[in-house]
């Protein structure tokens, strides 16, 4: 454990890779047999190497070869400039803050990774200690087809969780969940199938894990007048509704008159987007994701500001691997007012993971915060090949979850709000 090597950033290597996605339901279409991400190495000049994950597609890629480029000769410790260096040289470019947030987090995660190595310390402690020393996650259900159907002369991919259509394969999918990693907390992805059989499931998932945290989330496809139908039928159910429907303002609308409080990772995704909310009372849980609020750091204070404003706090995940559960591990560990178990896709795509096997467990419905330096997780650097490879040979380069969909259902039609 030194720091009195040379601190300085040599190099960023950006490799995009892909990895098995199962066809998982959602209101925007249905998840195409490979999801995408962008696995970091940022390398110093004393040889010491920080990760970092991204989600993938060409957009995010070449912004994270741009930012490459900036942080070349910066100091590994100095992550507020290099932040701001990034940001600005995105700026022309990318207007939307968000959307810059999503680069500058990922390397963010890499420097503290890499400052935790040159430290000997977890990078929870470099984001002010743990609280706590098992983050909980819930079980992320998806109504799914049992699989990918055959297409362009590639044979049908099948996959061990089977069909969830109804509300009986939603429970014996969140039974599956509970047996394998043993989780206390139950979240569907809805705006499947119409609102009175995403209901049903609920109901059914209430009576099959009594007294169970549960969530729902039908990402924006309903109506204010629906989603106000759902809150009032869902009244005791559900620990809270999440995106129901679109913006500050119909979100607002339906929170005049719900009976739960309502989340979101779609209408309050940006700093700017914290007042209006707040102040039309649009949401009382806010789910943070490092991945685009601006990294480990920012989520600390994000956590701080939402303290300030009554708002409870609980974790977005999009389909992902170990090193982003590790990331989201260690600052779940560091918010002391993380009112709900996190979300994550982990046992999804846990198959195919880059870091070797042994760190992150999900047992009984959390995962120990990793006590190694840095994130605590290595590098397979096989694995990185192999999907590295799979990405090229792919020729897939953006997630299009409706463009799939039509070319299984051709009379597929997007329609948010559809109902
Ligand atoms: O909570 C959410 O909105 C998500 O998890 C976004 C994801 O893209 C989810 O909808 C999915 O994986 O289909």
């Amino acid at each position: 454990m030194s720091t009195s090597g040379d601190t300085r950033i040599r190099e960023l290597v950006v490799t995009p890779i892909a990895f098995r996605d199962p066809p998982l339901l959602n209101s925007n279409g249905v998840h195409e047999p490979l999801a995408l991400r962008v696995i970091l190495q940022l390398v110093l000049e004393d040889g010491t190497v920080g990760l970092g994950e991204s989600p993938g597609g060409t957009a995010r890629l070449e912004r994270l070869k741009a930012a490459a480029k900036v942080v070349v000769g910066m100091d590994v410790f100095d992550t507020t400039a290099l932040s701001a260096a990034i940001d600005a040289a995105l700026l022309p470019t990318v207007p939307s803050s968000h959307e810059r947030g999503w680069t500058t987090s990922a390397v963010e995660v890499a420097c503290l990774d890499a400052q935790g190595r040159l430290l000997g310390r977890p990078v929870v402690d470099l984001l002010g200690g743990a609280v706590r020393d098992h983050v909980p996650f819930a079980a992320y259900l998806f109504y799914k087809w049992g699989e990918h159907p055959a297409l362009d002369g590639r044979a049908a991919v099948g996959d061990d969780w089977g069909e969830a259509l109804d509300p009986a394969g939603i429970v014996e999918q969140a039974r599956l969940m509970r047996q394998r990693y043993g989780f206390r907390s139950f979240k569907l992805k809805g705006g499947v199938f119409p609102p009175d059989e995403e209901i049903a499931a609920i109901r059914a998932l209430a009576e099959a894990f009594p007294g169970e945290p549960l969530r729902l989330d039908p990402n924006t496809a309903w109506t204010v007048e629906t989603s106000r139908y759902v809150a009032r039928e869902l009244d005791g159910v559900l620990e809270y509704l999440e995106d129901p429907t679109k913006g500050i303002p119909g979100m607002a609308e339906v929170a005049k008159n719900s009976p739960l409080p309502l989340a979101t990772n779609m209408c309050v995704i940006a700093w700017e987007h914290l007042r209006p909310a707040v102040e039309q009372d649009a949401i009382q849980v806010l789910l943070t994701d490092h991945h685009y609020w601006g990294g480990l750091r920012r989520t600390r204070e994000l956590a701080a500001v939402c303290e300030a404003f009554g708002l409870a706090l609980s974790m977005h995940s999009n389909s992902h691997l170990g090193i982003s559960l590790a990331a989201m591990t260690h600052v779940a560990a560091a918010i002391p007012n993380l009112d709900h178990s996190c979300d994550t896709h982990y046992p999804w795509n846990s198959a195919d993971d880059v870091i070797v096997p042994g760190v992150l467990e999900l047992r009984d419905g959390a995962v120990a915060v990793p006590s190694g330096p840095g994130l605590g997780v290595e590098l397979d650097h096989d694995a990185l090949g192999r999907l590295h490879r799979l990405y090229v040979d792919s020729g897939m380069r953006t997630r299009d979850d409706t463009g799939y969909m039509r070319r299984i259902q051709p009379d597929y039609e997007l329609r948010l709000p559809r109902w």
